[in-house]
């Protein structure tokens, strides 16, 4: 609850929503206690008396009655029942949608169709035929009120329910013996009460404006009883001669629909941080590129050359330093394996090489990616576009997620060929086919018709590869493309990568937590931690004699087979957050060689020959 109050509060607008609101609030409650005159007592003889006059800070009415006290009267009777219309309609558009959506089929079907009936009406006639078949009166414009509102909550809620009610942890609850009332209160209500909060909190303002409305026309308030709307009626006869009359509570509608809408979005962005982040906005085509310093003018070694690349999030007044001055490159036909545990950077490194980082909130600050002589991240995005899958392909851990559900595997593959090579459909579905036999799926040519959900996972991730290699790419940068395979399957789908940089002169960057993985398929490897690289050499070397403490550590990690009983030594602690780096070495505080010189200053990493190592106490001498 404090961090969602802080997060609230850390937007200014919102804020100020909150306090005007508040204070209204307060106002209103208090409005009984308040030395005010009655509010409907009627003195002819002071009619239209200015604001600040004696006795009515905010003049009279057309009857002589005092504004202030009818405006907080009013403004409690507005409040009331916008807030109550609001609980109304949210709890039974909300349970409507629910049951809607957690059956399904017929009982989906009839409900809907009724909801559609109701939205097929212009809502404020929707209104005024409801409070016309009950009578005129505050109680029946809240049912009105109410009704119109309850078809937007239900629609909302139903979307939410459908997509909720397939859900495994549904599946599992119904496996479980739950019934369907304790499934929907207990499983689906939780997930989706914070959407029935936002929706609430940003239709309350426009509920109030709909009751003012009713009561503007006659059929809410009842004279005497003054609510906003009514007074605002009784004021228009006087708009021209006594103004006051109708601003005093049009200021007031204003500043609670205003207030309701700033917190309400507030609310909304707090109980969905994605929106902050900007993960929920639409990201740019290419990485943003902000370097605070010059591009390294060091010349280009191997095919792919990463120097000093640094990559950050800029997530409100946080800067998370996910890759901070990474040097790699990798060589024709080399495969460089990019090791380190979850969050280390690993991934962002590899998106930020083709600008796929989003941005918001991604931006690379320094540093350089050098291809083909020239530096990817001055590029511009047409030729970045160019080069994306036709020169440097990507592979990634999850082929279901990047492959689109609704289209045939084949017809995503001539996609791919067409967006580069201006070739016939007929061409592109022979180059398909053959690199289905390359990356060995069985049936290719009917393989090639297929949905990816028709297909296993190996056989996805076969199709992923073979995307991969569509075009000829001189660089394929694979993200952990065989951590979701089992062993016999990720075995195949390794020799395939061996074999396709041999027979073909790729370069692979093939990034993994799987030391297993590393030594069947890498020629060297670089060991990352905090977004840095902290070891680097080749892959013999550094397994049979690690020198950063930290690979020496992660490799005792790995339970090895045949290779007795003996204890898995666990890194203590956790790896730091990157918006909160610690001075020097970032692996110090977990490491049992760190001492006070750790932690002071930058560590370079220093080394001889192929071999490199950030460590002022390496384990293994490497110069
Ligand atoms: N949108 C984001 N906003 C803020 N921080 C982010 C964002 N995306 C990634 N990060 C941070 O960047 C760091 C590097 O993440 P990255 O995905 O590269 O790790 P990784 O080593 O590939 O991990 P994994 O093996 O789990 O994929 C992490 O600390 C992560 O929390």
């Amino acid at each position: 609850m404090t961090a969602f109050l802080k997060l609230l509060f850390r937007n200014r607008l919102a804020a100020m929503g909150a306090v005007v609101i508040a204070s209204i609030l307060v106002l209103a409650i208090l409005t009984p206690l308040l030395p005010l005159p009655e509010p409907n007592v009627t003195n002819t003889a002071d009619r239209f008396q200015r604001p600040f006059t004696e006795g009515h800070l905010l003049g009279t009415d057309h009857l002589g009655r005092d504004l202030l006290s009818r405006l907080l009267w009013g403004t409690r009777l507005s409040l009331a029942v916008g807030i109550a219309a609001a609980f109304v309609a949210a709890t039974i558009g909300s349970a409507i949608g629910i049951i809607a959506g957690y059956y399904g089929g017929r009982t989906d079907n009839l409900i809907m169709r009724g909801v559609d009936m109701l939205m097929a009406f212009p809502y404020i006639l929707l209104a005024l035929a409801i409070v016309a078949a009950l009578g005129p009166g505050l109680l029946n414009a809240l049912i009105a009120v109410a009704a119109v509102n309850i078809p937007f909550f239900a629609r909302n809620i139903r979307g939410i329910t459908v997509s909720l009610a397939g859900r495994e942890f549904v599946d599992a609850a119904r496996l479980a013996g739950k019934g369907h009332a304790s499934i929907i209160l207990t499983e689906v209500l939780p997930n989706v009460l914070p959407v029935i909060v936002i929706a609430m909190s940003t239709t309350v303002g426009w509920m109030i404006l709909e009751t003012a409305g009713l009561s503007f026309l006659g059929l809410g308030s009842q004279p005497p009883q003054a609510d906003l709307g009514s007074m605002l009626g009784e004021a228009r006869a006087a708009l021209i001669t006594a103004p006051h009359t109708s601003v005093v509570p049009g200021i007031m509608i204003f500043l609670i629909v205003m207030s309701v809408n700033l917190l309400g979005d507030g609310v909304r962005d707090a109980l969905d941080p994605r929106l902050k982040s900007g993960a929920l906005s639409r990201p740019r085509a290419i990485t943003q590129v902000d370097r605070t310093s010059p591009a390294p003018a060091t010349p280009q070694k191997g095919v792919l050359d990463l120097q000093e690349l640094e990559t950050q999030f800029h997530v409100g007044p946080r800067v998370y330093r996910a890759v901070g001055g990474v040097s790699l490159h990798v060589e024709p036909g080399e495969c460089l394996g990019v090791i380190g545990e979850s969050g280390s950077g690993k991934s962002v490194t590899a998106l930020s090489v083709m600008g796929l980082v989003a941005s918001p909130p991604g931006v690379i600050t320094g540093g350089a990616v050098k291809f083909g002589g020239e530096d990817l991240l001055g590029a511009s995005y047409e030729s970045l576009r160019r080069k994306r899958g036709d020169k440097v392909a990507y592979i990634f851990q999850d082929p279901l997620a990047t492959l689109h559900p609704l289209y045939k595997v084949g017809d995503q593959m001539i996609e791919a060929i067409q967006s580069h090579h201006k070739v016939s459909k007929s061409k592109a579905r022979a180059r398909a086919l053959e690199l289905f036999e390359a990356v060995r799926i069985p049936n290719p040519t009917s393989r090639l018709d297929n949905y990816p959900h028709e297909m296993s996972g190996g056989m996805r991730q076969r199709v992923g590869i073979a995307m991969a290699m569509v075009n000829d790419p001189e660089v394929i940068i694979a993200d952990e493309p065989t951590t979701a395979l089992d062993v016999t399957v990720q075995a195949q789908i390794l020799a395939l990568l061996d074999d396709l940089r041999r027979e073909r002169g790729l370069a692979i960057v093939f990034i993994t937590h799987d030391f297993g993985v590393v030594a069947q398929l890498c020629d060297r490897i670089a060991v990352m931690y905090a977004g840095r690289i902290v070891e680097e050499g080749p892959t013999a070397a550094v397994l049979d004699a690690p020198a950063h403490p930290y690979t020496a550590r992660l490799i005792a990690c790995v339970p090895e087979l045949g290779g007795g009983r003996r204890r898995l030594e666990a890194i203590p602690g956790l790896p730091p957050v990157v918006d909160n780096l610690p001075e020097g070495c970032a692996f110090a505080p977990r490491c049992a060689k760190a001492t006070p010189d750790c932690q002071r200053g930058e560590i370079a990493l220093e080394g001889a020959g192929a071999r490199a190592v950030r460590c002022i106490h390496p384990e293994e001498a490497v110069a």
